[in-house]
């Protein structure tokens, strides 16, 4: 475990997890999307999908964090819901595997989740949005936390990335704190790390093309009300 660990110290992951439907939602792409982040600089990976991990774990030896997202009415849970996902995912490859560890409703316990991660000789990652599930979660035996839901929980999405949370988080733990959510920028990104980030986890800014394409689209607009706007030049 801790040589996983080691390696991902102060170091880039990059989350390839195309948008859903998406041009990119194939596994190939994933694969390519992974070996380009390798290519890159990044240390760790962290991938959705049984098939996705097994795919990449092929392709690399990198360590890889994996997930599985369900979309189930019945539950605010997406990420990881249950055991025989993290079996799955262990089984398929990955090194850490990430769960939804807040306090919501939830079809099985954040203690039988790290558990059982722990019983396939993994990582527990434990995607959390506040500083007191972050303390939870190590309580019942997470081995790492990651900032992912902070903004997510509720209420509308953030602009930006949640750093004060990853402070408050390394201070709580006094261990292994994977900043993740809306880093967009290299800044945001050193800033995390000086804040007591173990690692930053970095997905849309890379590998969602939709998204980054809609950030520039929408700065045109924003620069469209300003000279045209006024009469400047077309
Ligand atoms: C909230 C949620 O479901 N987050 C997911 C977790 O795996 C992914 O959709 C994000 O892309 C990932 O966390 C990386 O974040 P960003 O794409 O903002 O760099």
């Amino acid at each position: 475990m801790h040589s996983v660990l080691d390696r991902l110290r102060g170091r880039l992951v990059v989350s390839c997890q195309p948008v859903v439907g998406g041009p990119m939602d194939r596994t190939e792409i994933v694969v390519a999307f992974a070996l380009a982040a390798v290519a890159g600089g990044a240390a760790g990976l962290r991938i959705e999908g049984v098939e996705r991990v097994r795919a990449v774990r092929a392709a690399t030896d990198l360590p890889i964090i994996g997930i599985v997202k369900r979309v189930d009415p019945t539950t605010p849970i997406i990420i990881t819901p249950t055991r025989a996902d993290v079996a799955a995912l262990a089984e398929a490859g990955a090194d850490i595997v990430a769960f939804d560890a807040t306090d919501r409703d939830r079809p099985e316990p954040v203690l039988a989740l790290a558990e059982e991660v722990h019983l396939a000789g993994r990582i527990a990652m434990a995607d959390i949005a506040t500083r007191s599930q972050a303390r939870r979660a190590r309580d019942a035996g997470c081995d790492v936390v990651g900032t992912t839901l902070s903004g997510y929980t509720g209420g509308p999405v953030p602009e930006d990335p949640d750093i004060v949370l990853v402070e408050a988080c390394a201070e709580e733990l006094g261990g292994p704190v994977f900043a993740e959510g809306r880093y967009r920028t290299a800044e945001e990104v050193e800033a995390a790390s000086r804040a007591g980030a173990w690692s930053v986890v970095v997905g849309s800014a890379v590998t969602r093309p939709e998204h980054i394409t809609a950030w520039f689209a929408g700065a045109m607009a924003e620069g469209r009300r300003g000279p045209l706007a006024a009469g400047g030049r077309a």
